[in-house]
């Protein structure tokens, strides 16, 4: 999880930020985090998805429209989304999906605080932070010419990095208590998890992260007895589980010893992320700490 340390310094700072990561991670969560905790936080907080928006609306969704601008246009016009959130923070989820043709226009918005409603001939100011977010390898995007690279640059002065699941095994444990938690009180249950469940839980990969889990204990409240057990959990869950499990279940004493090595250099590199913090961490040379780290967790680099 990102730290929410972290997430508050940035949203004290007030300026444009990219939360990178997997779908279901969590990263409309802190982008109403970063709002919540900013010197905007009276104002509004207005999202658009760019994916689930036509191109031919978005624009006058983000700009809005004076009265007359195009064959069907209302009368009065109507205030886009970049005047409704004056003041506040506007989150632009999904902004791999934007058309190279707003993507210039966003720009200019950010750049200059002033943007021109469709058909209008005045320049409206707004005081917006803009937070966009996306599950798309934007740099990639970069190279193939499908995102602009000043646009890019822009957004990614701050850019926050959502972790999947699968890669934070730690957060698994606090997060299904805490939907557990949340799912009893809506549904006015009482239900536990054994132990043995819990622990399954953290050997499934999560391809629909934090969200899949949510969803999960959401149904094993509503569906299972007094207490969820492994027997409860979908097919899909319980097999690959079971298959992670026998996988890591160490046949003799140096394995064991390899595994929970592992594990403990994985665990503190991604809270630490250089080798001198896991050395400390894990009272070890920084020397045999490099070498861990290139060992075990070259697929967190
Ligand atoms: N750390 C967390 N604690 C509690 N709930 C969380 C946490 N992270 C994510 N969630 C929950 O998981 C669900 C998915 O989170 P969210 O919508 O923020 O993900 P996302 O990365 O924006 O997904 P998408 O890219 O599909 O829009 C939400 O219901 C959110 O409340």
């Amino acid at each position: 999880m990102v730290s929410l340390k972290f997430a508050r310094k940035v949203a004290a700072a007030n300026s444009t930020v990219l939360i990178l990561g997997e779908s279901g991670t969590g990263k409309s969560l802190i982008a109403h985090y970063i709002h919540e905790n900013s010197s905007r936080k009276n104002g509004p907080f207005l999202t658009i998805n760019c994916a689930a928006i036509p191109p031919d609306l978005m624009e006058s969704e983000l700009f809005g429209y004076t009265s007359g601008a195009f064959t069907n246009a209302s009368r009065s016009g109507k205030k886009g989304l970049l005047e409704s959130a004056d003041g506040g923070t506007l989150f632009l989820d999904e902004i791999g999906d934007m058309p190279l043709s707003l993507q210039a226009k966003i720009l200019h918005v950010i750049e200059e605080k002033k943007f021109f409603p469709i058909g209008g001939t005045k320049e409206k100011m707004v005081d917006i932070r803009i937070i966009a977010a996306t599950n798309r390898d934007l740099s990639e995007m970069v190279t193939n010419k499908i995102f602009r690279e000043d646009l890019y640059y822009r957004l990614s002065v701050v850019d926050i990095t959502m972790i999947p699941l699968r890669e934070r095994q730690e957060d698994i444990s606090p997060l299904t208590y805490h939907f557990l938690y949340k799912f009893n009180r809506k549904y006015g249950m009482n239900k536990l998890i054994s132990e043995d469940c819990l622990q399954w839980l953290t050997y499934y990969s999560w391809p629909g992260n934090v969200r899949q889990l949510e969803n999960l204990i959401e149904r094993l409240v509503i569906t299972s007895e007094e207490v969820i057990g492994i027997d409860d959990l979908p097919k899909g869950i319980y097999i690959h589980s079971h298959l992670q499990i026998e996988k890591n279940t160490p046949t003799s004493l140096s394995e064991a010893i390899d595994l929970a090595k592992r594990k403990m250099v994985r665990t503190s590199y991604k809270l630490n992320r250089t080798s001198r913090r896991v050395a400390k961490d894990l009272q070890i040379s920084q020397t045999y700490a490099a070498k861990l780290i290139r060992e075990y967790c070259q697929d967190l680099k």
